[in-house]
């Protein structure tokens, strides 16, 4: 089976421009490679750098070395070598995100925000909407809140948007940064389901999960971020 996406001693430093330059290596040489079907959690201490490796996996950081391909329209796209145009191809169809936060758009409606991954790949606007509410309706988030932007809703509310938002378009690559970090026991368990659903179709998954039992329930595989820090 063909991995869909893997990377090649890939290495982030920071370097801290305002503290003059001062250069702060967070993770070094990774290789890995993840297969349809697979979810990998990435461990390690706060502050090992998982956030970090997410960020350069899904193209928001650039790595100081090393290289991150994902497989495209049946061929390998170095993310480190596109163009921002190529980029933002691969990530409209082949890889998607859900980040810890949800970025709003002032006064777009939830509903709208949820169905935007699914315009991008040309659904009508009425079937994408149709689609977020199912979304929305999967993950328990009021009616009532549908039609408002979500910028005053709760942690967890804003965060079922956010994985409704980064599920909705069903990309081959998933990335997920502790998607249940501000969830109830019940919304929890659908999220588990929900990736568990993305696994049984084929999706490669790696995410950060800091709840053990989320992490049980979901990974096939766990990476440890912490072995490749610099200093090792
Ligand atoms: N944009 C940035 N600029 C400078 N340093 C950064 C930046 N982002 C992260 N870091 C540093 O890189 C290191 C790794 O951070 P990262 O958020 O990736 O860790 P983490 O393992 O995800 O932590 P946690 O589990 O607490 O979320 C930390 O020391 C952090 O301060």
């Amino acid at each position: 089976m063909t991995a869909l996406l893997e990377t090649t001693q890939l290495s982030k430093t920071f370097t801290l421009h305002g503290r003059s330059g001062l250069e702060l290596p967070v993770f070094s040489g990774i290789d890995l490679s993840v297969l349809p079907g697979e979810c990998l959690a990435l461990t390690g201490h706060s502050g090992s750098g998982k956030s970090s490796l997410l960020r350069c996996l899904y193209g928001n950081y650039s790595a100081s070395a090393g290289e991150v391909r994902v497989r495209h329209d049946e061929a390998w796209v170095s993310l480190s070598h596109a163009e921002p145009r190529e980029v933002l191809e691969v990530r409209r169809r082949t890889l998607g995100y859900v980040s810890q936060f949800l970025r709003v758009i002032p006064r777009v409606s939830t509903l709208d925000i949820v169905a935007e991954p699914l315009r991008r790949l040309g659904v009508a606007a009425e079937e994408a909407r149709d689609q977020a509410a199912q979304w929305l309706a999967r993950l328990n988030l009021q009616e009532r809140l549908w039609h408002l932007p979500p910028a005053t809703f709760s942690g967890g509310e804003q965060q079922r948007v956010n994985i409704a938002h980064g599920l909705i378009a069903g990309q081959p690559v998933l990335l997920l940064d502790e998607p249940t970090a501000s969830l109830d026991a019940d919304n929890r368990a659908v999220v588990v389901d929900l990736i568990r659903a993305a696994r049984d179709r084929g999706a490669a998954i790696i995410g950060i999960f800091h709840d053990d039992e989320v992490r049980e329930a979901v990974a096939s595989r766990c990476f440890d971020v912490e072995q490749h820090r610099p200093s090792h």
